[in-house]
């Protein structure tokens, strides 16, 4: 009793209390990249140790591979970066792990191929050495990003040592107004308690407005989490959840499919559970939102201005090129990108199709869309939205993080205002000098259409 769900997947995944206040906590599954994942491997093989369980670990290819549409198996975004993608590919085989490869069918953003392929489930503990891995507790997993050398540990040893967080429940009331995305949800949230406001918790969502999203929608509100110091997010599974993970290759085989659910059944939080911190936070308050700034925190609704420059946002607003009190939906981008483990699944893409068909995007902007996975890619062109996409004057690429970080390679130009469906907005984050402002994926079709920041209901 007075346990939340991180409590009790918490207690069924400890080992043992270690002296001071970690505990050894045992773990299901591994993710692992190639920029992060590969140092975990060379140095496991260096040292000539083996993974405990090498079914349950995963390698895929995303971070800096080329994600150009006619790639080959080691072209990448980064200067010599094949020689990298070439020496994670044969550490993988040689561990013995199941590596996703860069021509695989199924290769994409870990955080979206895990919940795709089944691999992350209700109940499961899941690291990954990749800050972004608190998507995955979307699902109502135990998921969260830890270092190249906690990923080593966990491969051979099954444990890790871990300090419990404390915890966090962001309760969600109402819902949210037509038009209103899980992003904007996530923006909101962050912007009103800071980007340290999550104190490193474990952050558990909850209410009217989380109940009603998509599975998909969750990943994008965990996704997030992280943005804003959590440990990581974790939202309840439901009829939902199972019914997206039905099937999926990981899944549970039809013969424990029962035993499964009745399982994932019970993993709620307590209704008197005890967390450290409550929030509440009102759905129908929730506006279309856009980051002005270099932090996600940074952010307003797209129909407010530019906050009046002083002494706290004057660094942010010099690298954003704004003097403070423009408008927000009246700035004119030279960019924009759909793409990254925050907004790059099938929902995503369908969303941005609908603003973009029949429309061309405007002279000057460079617009670029990166399904999240090789899987929505096809999914999407089956349904005709690679051609909404490219009539429209986007370049539809092969699944990767892509211009969602730097990755020392071809980007936007110095100095360019791009509106991005990404989770970061950090000085240089895509690039040298580019500005990047936070949207939803629906947002960023918009602007791409009219050349300036706007809502999708704008587009004429
Ligand atoms: C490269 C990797 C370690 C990094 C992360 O952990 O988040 C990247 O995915 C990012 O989004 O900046
Ligand atoms: S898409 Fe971006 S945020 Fe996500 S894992 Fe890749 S680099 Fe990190």
């Amino acid at each position: 009793m007075n346990q939340t769900l991180f409590d009790k997947l918490w207690d069924a995944h400890r080992v043992k209390s270690l002296d001071g206040d970690e505990d050894l906590i045992a773990i299901d599954r591994v993710f692992l990249h190639e920029r992060t994942g590969s140092v975990a491997l060379m140095s496991l093989l260096e040292a000539g140790r083996t993974p405990r369980h090498p079914e349950h670990v995963f390698c895929t290819m995303d971070h800096i591979v080329s994600t150009d549409a006619g790639r080959g198996a080691d072209s990448s975004r980064t200067p010599d970066g094949g020689v990298f993608i070439t020496a994670t590919r044969e550490a993988a085989k040689q561990a013995g792990i199941n590596l996703i490869d860069v021509l695989d069918a199924e290769q994409g953003i870990v955080h979206v191929i895990s919940p795709e392929l089944g691999i992350v489930q209700p109940g499961l503990a899941l690291v990954c050495p990749d800050s972004h891995t608190c998507s995955q507790g979307a699902l109502g997993a135990l998921a969260w990003g830890i270092g190249s050398t906690d990923a080593e540990h966990a491969i051979v040893t099954g444990c890790l040592r871990v300090k419990k967080p404390p915890q966090m429940r962001i309760q969600i009331d109402g819902k949210l107004s037509a038009g209103v995305t899980a992003k904007d949800l996530a923006l909101h949230i962050i912007k009103t308690f800071g980007a340290a406001g999550a104190r490193r918790c474990a952050v558990e969502y909850c209410g009217e407005a989380v109940n009603a999203l998509s599975v998909e929608e969750r990943l994008t509100l965990c996704n997030m989490a992280v943005e804003f110091a959590a440990f990581t997010a974790i939202i309840a599974s439901d009829d939902k959840t199972a019914d997206y993970l039905k099937g999926k290759r990981f899944s549970p085989s039809e013969a424990h499919w029962g035993a499964a659910t009745d399982y994932w059944k019970n993993l709620q939080s307590d209704a008197d559970a005890n967390y450290d911190f409550v929030h509440h936070i009102d759905a129908t308050a929730v506006r279309p939102t856009v980051t002005w700034g270099t932090s996600p925190a940074q952010a307003a609704a797209m129909t407010d201005a530019v906050p009046i420059l002083d002494d706290d946002n004057e660094k942010a607003l010099n690298y954003m090129g704004l003097s403070g009190g423009e408008r927000i939906s009246a700035l004119k981008i030279d960019g924009a990108f759909i793409g990254s483990c925050t907004n790059a699944r099938l929902s995503d893409l369908r969303a941005a199709a609908t603003v973009l068909k029949g429309q061309k995007v405007a002279d000057g902007v460079t617009a670029i869309c990166v399904p999240g996975s090789m899987s929505v890619r096809r999914a999407a062109e089956a349904e005709g939205i690679d051609r909404i996409f490219k009539d429209a004057g986007f370049v539809w690429g092969a699944a990767g993080c892509a211009f969602c970080f730097y990755a020392g390679g071809d980007t936007f130009a110095r100095g360019s205002r791009v509106i991005s469906s990404t989770n970061r907005n950090f000085e240089g984050r895509q690039g040298p000098d580019v500005r990047t402002h936070l949207a939803s994926p629906a947002v960023v079709a918009a602007s791409a259409v009219m050349g300036t920041i706007c809502a999708p209901e704008d587009v004429s």
